[in-house]
């Protein structure tokens, strides 16, 4: 099946032996997990081969009748340059090589090259071409501001340059067999994404969730990898992991930045060898699912702190987004508020309310720090309270109750500085100032605006009057 086919594209052999083309085949499916291979082992051939088929990598044999490699070698670096080629060659010459790589060559093997060495070359080799794909891939979507599958993202509710950007670039990797790594915040809609992902891939295969936040590390190897019967003590029946049931789909590990010291090595070599045994078997399966993982953690602090393997932190990150928290993408929260309104309002069986003027604003002034699944959880609370026509603001309320705990507001970045070579502000101006600030905040409203800032609505009007040079001071 086309969707199955890794890389996605065709990796093409050319040798005159037959028996080295297959045994290469062998080598490049078993243990490089390599399915998408054309094999050609007529020199005058290949060139066709290439124009009729998806080739993205040449493995050149350089010594054969009728066209030579370097011939070859020169026609394809000629005419498709985005084709990337490695020579395997009979020959251990330093010059025949450096000749290789003047000519195009992007690596160069001789054949009895250990294949350990070999499949990593050609892996190599493969990230690069992958990139490179993606790269022209990005490179078409933002220039022409298009997204190919919009309906994809149907659920996921936004006007943010920043989001739709993410969107593209999903679009641009989904057909990797590269992991994926989610970051953002808590509640900012990282499962959302994930589900995005496995669908934009279109594997045949399901999409397995696992959250490995607290797992010790037996039970995330016995969940991942499953086990014989009698692994161990109360081990009666054999049990597929979940890699297993995610086959041709995506394996989705949400709170990987939880994941212990010991797992951690356990996930590195899944990832880097492509293979994993069942606990009490001393066979190895090949991993047949996509990996994505999700943290609301720093993984470049925590990777930088010690607590999380920088080998691991690389490899996961190999295609990475960032989703914007709330706070962020302001412009989302008015048709956020409106879509979480119309579904409470479906699933209680009531019509949607009107929604009071100064509801936007006031939410636009706080920072959701539960981010998307907070305002979901206010507009659902909201609306199993509402009973009249207009929407009650009762339970947006505990919103209003401004803690301005100096700690809190070191944490919303708010620290005064003052030059220390002018004079101090008055207690006067810096009033003024907060005055002015909430009001803008508040677009005029003077009662979200006195809420803003802790006083009463009268004792806001009585500043402005003054500020507006209406009241003597
Ligand atoms: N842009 C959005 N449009 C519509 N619903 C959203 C959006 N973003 C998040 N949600 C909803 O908010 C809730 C939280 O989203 P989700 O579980 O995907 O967040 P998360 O980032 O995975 O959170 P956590 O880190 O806690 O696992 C879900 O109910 C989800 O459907």
């Amino acid at each position: 099946m086309r969707n199955n086919l890794y890389p996605q594209f065709g990796i093409l052999l050319i040798d005159d032996e037959e028996s080295f083309l297959r045994s290469m085949s062998i080598a490049l499916e078993r243990r490089g997990g390599f399915n998408h291979i054309y094999r050609c082992q007529d020199s005058r051939k290949a060139m066709q081969v290439i124009a009729d088929e998806p080739i993205g990598l040449v493995l050149l044999d350089l010594t054969m009748p009728h066209v030579s490699g370097e011939e070859l070698l020169q026609a394809i670096a000629s005419d498709y340059p985005d084709i990337s080629v490695i020579i395997l060659s009979g020959l251990n010459q330093l010059e025949v090589a450096l000749n290789c790589i003047r000519l195009g060559a992007y690596d160069y093997f001789v054949k009895t090259t250990e294949e350990d060495r070999l499949i990593e070359g050609i892996r190599r080799a493969v990230r690069l071409q992958e990139m490179s794909f993606e790269n022209r891939e990005l490179r078409r979507r933002f220039l022409s501001d298009t997204l190919e599958q919009p309906e994809v993202f149907a659920n996921i509710i936004t006007q943010d340059k920043a989001m739709r950007s993410v969107f593209q670039y999903l679009e641009s990797i989904a057909p990797s067999q590269q992991p994926v790594l989610i970051m953002g915040e808590s509640g900012v809609g990282k499962e959302q994404i994930a589900h995005a992902i496995h669908t934009l891939s279109a594997r045949s295969g399901p999409l397995v969730s696992v959250n490995v936040a607290g797992l010790d590390d037996n039970v995330f190897a016995d969940t991942l990898f499953g086990h014989h019967r009698g692994a161990f003590t109360g081990a009666d029946k054999a049990r597929a992991g979940m890699i297993e049931q995610a086959a041709e789909g995506t394996l989705f590990l949400d709170e990987i930045g939880d994941l212990s010291q010991a797992s951690q090595v356990k996930l590195l070599r899944l990832l880097q060898e492509g293979e994993y045994y069942p606990l009490g078997s001393d066979r190895p399966k090949r991993i047949r699912a996509r990996i994505v993982v999700a943290t609301h953690q720093n993984l470049e602090e925590k990777q930088l702190q010690g607590e999380f393997r920088k080998d691991l932190y690389y490899r996961l990150r190999i295609h990475q987004v960032e989703i914007p928290p709330l706070r962020k993408r302001k412009k989302d929260l008015g048709l956020l508020l409106d879509y979480f309104l119309s579904e409470a309002a479906d699933e209680l069986g009531k019509a949607k309310p009107t929604i009071p003027k100064e509801l936007p604003v006031l939410l636009e002034n706080y920072d959701f720090p539960g981010n998307v699944r907070e305002l979901r959880a206010m507009a659902f609370d909201a609306m199993s309270q509402h009973r009249a026509r207009i929407l009650s603001m009762e339970a947006f309320r505990r919103v209003l109750t401004a803690d301005h705990s100096p700690e809190l507001l070191a944490e919303k970045g708010v620290a005064v500085r003052f030059n220390e070579e002018q004079p101090l502000p008055s207690l006067q101006e810096i009033s003024d100032l907060l005055v002015e600030e909430a009001m803008r905040r508040a677009q005029g409203n003077q009662s979200l605006a006195s809420r803003l800032i802790g006083i009463s609505q009268p004792a806001l009007s009585k500043r402005l009057k003054k500020l507006q040079g209406d009241e003597p001071l």
